[in-house]
């Protein structure tokens, strides 16, 4: 099981690194490795099991925060209605490529964190505010899905870390809260 002594943090050079693709079909044990990301994110989301193995709520997991340099990103976003209890999306997204996005950029309005960054950066993090984007599933499907708001700005960030960006990379160094008229901001 993945706990948060797995993820590794701000200052190891894996996260800096533009990792490989993931080699298909897909091995046993990345099937394994897919499996225990997505785990993690639902345990990290359950109160029980995040307050019993002291895990930090996320939405995303990317295997270089886990020291392992392949393409590969999981993602479990619930849905901000508690009456619905499916994810608005879920899935493990292998060798994932942004094919198109909107010219239009959006940011959280609170900014964003990183399991991998044990510290508060304040800041918008620009981002696209839709995207569409090809990636393989652990069933070797390929799949092309669009995306926007909240989900999009999840997806872009687990992809960052496959090519070495980290969130506070696009926070503007002198002014971290500037951003043009036209940039969506999510609530
Ligand atoms: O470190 C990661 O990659 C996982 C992040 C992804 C993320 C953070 C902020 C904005 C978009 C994506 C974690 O999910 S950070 C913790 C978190 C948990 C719930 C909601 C927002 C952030
Ligand atoms: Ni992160």
């Amino acid at each position: 099981m993945i706990t948060m002594k797995d993820i590794i943090r701000e200052g190891n050079p894996t996260l800096r690194e533009v990792v490989p693709e993931v080699e298909l079909p897909l091995s046993d044990d990345d099937k394994t490795l897919a499996d225990e990301m997505l785990t993690f994110l639902k345990n990290s989301q359950d109160p029980e099991i995040a307050e019993k193995y002291n895990l930090r709520g996320g939405v995303g997991l990317a295997a270089p925060q886990l020291d392992k340099k392949k393409r590969m990103i999981a993602v479990h976003i619930p849905n901000m209605d508690p009456e619905i209890n499916e994810p608005t999306f879920s899935d493990v997204m292998i060798n994932p490529k942004i094919i198109s996005h909107t010219v239009q950029d959006a940011c959280l309005r609170d900014g964003e964190g990183c399991l991998s960054v044990d510290r508060e950066v304040p800041g918008y993090v620009v981002r696209h505010a839709r995207i569409t984007v090809t990636y393989t599933d652990v069933n070797g499907e390929t799949q092309k899905k669009k995306f926007k708001n909240y989900d999009a700005i999840v997806i872009q960030h687990e992809i960052d870390h496959l090519n070495g960006v980290m969130f506070y990379d696009h926070i503007n160094k002198v002014q971290p809260f500037a951003i043009n008229k036209d940039v969506l901001i999510i609530d």
